[in-house]
């Protein structure tokens, strides 16, 4: 086993330094036409560097790897460079994947030796504050192989089956116990030996990273989420993203 693939123990974790990907190579399809949905904007900034602003807003991120539409890379390495960035936090570029998942992993790849701690961060989630970044990273640091930020389901969820045919009411099956689910977000935080591994050993399709590492059997911990760290996705998010954005530039003044 190498170096950069042993897990680290907790105690060595107190340190070490960490290293954010940020998937931003999507399209954007369920917000409607128009540019990447990274490239887009609020407030008059893209997306993309809200959300990088926001990793690097942690002390403790040296490292982010944005990981770009594959025909946008020179686009965006030029909107980073454009933009105020922390100088602390060094940052790459590379050509995503046709899914988040081969994305990430494409991300992870550029990872340089020394970062030993792995953030995945959704570029669709610009506003998530620093406080829930810097709880995702201590879980780490304190030993969890992998953390996700999480809140509790604010509707009553229903597993359904499939409709008989198109047009047709989907059949209720169970109302699972909503005390038991949570609503998990991004950045998500890793060990980044076991990060590498679940890329490596699974070849399902997932929706986040924390899953890969559950099908390893690794232990996965949640800290509290933030509302203000939901996803863009459709176009109501944009508006309320551009109402936070607002309120924060109010209050904080920036
Ligand atoms: N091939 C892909 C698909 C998604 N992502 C990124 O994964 C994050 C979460 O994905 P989602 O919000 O679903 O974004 P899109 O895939 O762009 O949205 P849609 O499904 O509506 O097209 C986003 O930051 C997105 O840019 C990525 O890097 N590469
Ligand atoms: C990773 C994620 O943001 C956690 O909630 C989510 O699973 C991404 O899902 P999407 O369908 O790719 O937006």
């Amino acid at each position: 086993m190498s170096d950069e693939s042993r897990p680290l123990a907790a105690g060595a974790r107190s340190e070490a330094p960490v290293a954010a990907v940020i998937p931003a190579a999507g399209r954007g399809v369920r917000l409607g036409p128009g540019a990447p949905k990274a490239l887009r904007t609020l407030g008059g900034t893209p997306m993309l560097i809200h959300a990088v602003r926001a990793l690097a807003a942690s002390r403790a991120v040296r490292l982010v790897v944005v990981v770009a539409p594959p025909e946008g890379t020179t686009e965006v390495k030029s909107l980073l460079d454009a933009h105020a960035l922390p100088e602390r936090t060094d940052i790459l570029v590379v050509p995503g994947g046709s899914s988040r998942q081969e994305s990430v992993r494409l991300g992870l790849q550029a990872l340089p030796p020394g970062h030993d701690i792995v953030l995945v961060h959704d570029a669709a989630r610009p506003l998530v504050p620093v406080d829930t970044v810097d709880a995702v990273i201590e879980a780490v640091r304190a030993g969890a192989p992998a953390v996700v930020p999480a809140l509790p389901l604010a509707d009553t969820v229903k597993q359904v089956e499939p409709a008989a045919a198109p047009g047709e009411p989907e059949p209720v099956v169970a109302t699972p116990d909503r005390s038991l689910l949570r609503a998990v977000q991004t950045p998500q935080g890793f060990d980044r030996a076991t990060l590498v591994r679940a890329h490596e050993t699974v070849t399902t399709d997932v929706t986040d990273d924390a899953s890969m590492v559950e099908q390893l059997g690794e232990r996965v911990v949640t800290v509290p989420g933030h509302e203000e760290a939901f996803k863009v996705t459709r176009p109501l998010d944009l508006v309320l993203a551009e109402a936070v954005l607002a309120r924060r530039r109010l209050t904080d003044g920036f």
